[in-house]
C-alpha cells in the first residue's frame, strides 16, 4: 500500500512545473497572436516560420524548467543565433519584453516562486536568451532531458488555426511526462463553436487526461474501441510535411469511407486520444527529412496512456535516444490497439505497392 502511493507520486513535481510553464507559454501565444505584425515573423534556413512567439515562449518554458531542475538537459526546438545577430535587435526586445511579461505575471493555482515566476522575477536579455540557448542539448540515450517545441505548428499558428505548445520529459529514451497545451482547439468536440483552449496531460503508468486551459474540469482519455468503418486519418495540413496521396492509399486499402481530418500539430495527437479521429498517419513527403524528437515526444506518451499504440511503419516503437532527431524511423502510425494490427498491415502493403511501382 505504502509503495503504491510513493509510486504514484512519480513526477507530480516535473508534472506540475510543466503545466505551469505550458499554461504560461499558451498565454504568451494567444495574446501575440492578437497582436501579431508580419515583421515579427522570420524564416529559419530550412524555410519554415518563426515568430516572436515561438522564441519568448521557448525563453519562458526554458527559464521555468532550468530553475525547477537545474541537472537537466533541454532539447528545445529554437536557439537565439538570429535574436543576437546585430539585425535581430528589434525582434529581441519584443522576446525580452514578452517573456519577461509572461514570467512575472501573477502566480496562478498550482505555480511556485521558485520556478523563477511571479512578481518581481523579471530576468535579463542575457538571462532569456542564455534560457533559449539551454535548449541546444544534443540529445541522447542516458538521463533526463526536456523537450520543448514552443509553438508546434507555427503555419497552423499564423493562420488562426490550430498550433500547440509542447513539453516532454523523457528519461533514459522513454517519454515518462508529455503536457500539450492546444489554445484553439475546442475544449468537447462535439461544440466546434464552443469554448476552446484545452490541455492534455500524461504521465507514463498514470493514464491521460484533458482539461481546460485554466486546469477546470479534468477528464481521463481512453482512446474508444472504434471499428473499421469508425476511422478516419488525421493528417498534417502542410503537404510538404506529409504525403496526402500516400494516406489516401491507405484509407483506400482499409476501405474508409470518412474524410481525413487535417489539423496542424500535436493537436492530432490530443484528437486522437479523446476519440476525435482514429488513426494518426505521417508519410514524409522529403526521404532526406529527420523527425524531430519536440514534435512526437509528449503525443507518444499521451496516446499510449490513453490505450493507443504508436509505432513507425515498420511496426517499431520510436527512438528518443538516437539524438535530437527520430533518427532513422520511417512513418508514423498510431492508433487504437484494436485496428493497429489491420492498419499497419494496410501501411505496409502501399509501402510494398510503392516500391514495386518504382
Ligand atoms: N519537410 C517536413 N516534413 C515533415 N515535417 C516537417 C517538415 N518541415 C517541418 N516539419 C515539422 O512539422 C511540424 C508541424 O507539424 P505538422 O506537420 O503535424 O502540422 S502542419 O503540417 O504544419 O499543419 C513542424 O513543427 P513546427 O516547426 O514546430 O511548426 C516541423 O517540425
Ligand atoms: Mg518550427
Ligand atoms: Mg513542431
Ligand atoms: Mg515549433
Amino acid at each position: 500500500m505504502f509503495t503504491r502511493s510513493i509510486m504514484s507520486l512519480a513526477f507530480s513535481t516535473e508534472k506540475q512545473v510543466a503545466i505551469s510553464a505550458v499554461r504560461r507559454a499558451c498565454s504568451l501565444t494567444a495574446s501575440v497572436f492578437n497582436r501579431l505584425v508580419k515583421s515579427e515573423t522570420s524564416t529559419k534556413d530550412d524555410k519554415s516560420p518563426v515568430t516572436v512567439a515561438d522564441y519568448s515562449a521557448q525563453a519562458v518554458i526554458s527559464t521555468m524548467l532550468a530553475h525547477a531542475f537545474p541537472a537537466d538537459s533541454i532539447v528545445g526546438e529554437e536557439d537565439s543565433s538570429d535574436l543576437r545577430a546585430e539585425s535581430g535587435s528589434d525582434l529581441r526586445s519584443r522576446v525580452i519584453e514578452l517573456a519577461n511579461e509572461a514570467l512575472t505575471a501573477d502566480l496562478a493555482l498550482g505555480d511556485n516562486a521558485e520556478w523563477g515566476i511571479g512578481p518581481g522575477q523579471a530576468k535579463s536579455p542575457e538571462q532569456l536568451l542564455d534560457a533559449i540557448d539551454r535548449g541546444n542539448f544534443a540529445g541522447g540515450r542516458h538521463g533526463r532531458m526536456w523537450t520543448i517545441d514552443p509553438i508546434d505548428g507555427t503555419k497552423g499558428f499564423l493562420r488562426g488555426e490550430q498550433y500547440a505548445v509542447c513539453v516532454s520529459l523523457i528519461v533514459d529514451a522513454q517519454v515518462q511526462l508529455g503536457v500539450i497545451g492546444c489554445p484553439n482547439l475546442p475544449v468537447d468536440p462535439s461544440k466546434p463553436d464552443g469554448d476552446k483552449g484545452s490541455l492534455f496531460v500524461a504521465v507514463r503508468g498514470q493514464g491521460a487526461h484533458q482539461m481546460t486551459l485554466s486546469g477546470a474540469d479534468p477528464a481521463p482519455l481512453t482512446i474508444p474501441t472504434f471499428s473499421l468503418d469508425e476511422l478516419n486519418l488525421l493528417e498534417s495540413v502542410e503537404s510538404a510535411h506529409a504525403s496526402h496521396s500516400f494516406h489516401d492509399n491507405v484509407a483506400s486499402n482499409l476501405g474508409l469511407t470518412k474524410p481525413p481530418t487535417r489539423m496542424d500539430s500535436q493537436a492530432k495527437y490530443c484528437a486522437l486520444a479523446r476519440g476525435d479521429g482514429g488513426v494518426y498517419i505521417r508519410m514524409l513527403t522529403n526521404s532526406s527529412y529527420r523527425e524531430k524528437i519536440w514534435d512526437h515526444a509528449p503525443g507518444v506518451v499521451l496516446v499510449e496512456e490513453a490505450g493507443g499504440v504508436i509505432s513507425d511503419f515498420r511496426g517499431q516503437p520510436l527512438d528518443f535516444g538516437a539524438g535530437r532527431t527520430l533518427g532513422e524511423n520511417l512513418g508514423i502510425l498510431a492508433t487504437g490497439k484494436k485496428v493497429y494490427p489491420s492498419v499497419l498491415e494496410a501501411v505496409k502493403k502501399v509501402l510494398s505497392e510503392q516500391k514495386s511501382n518504382v
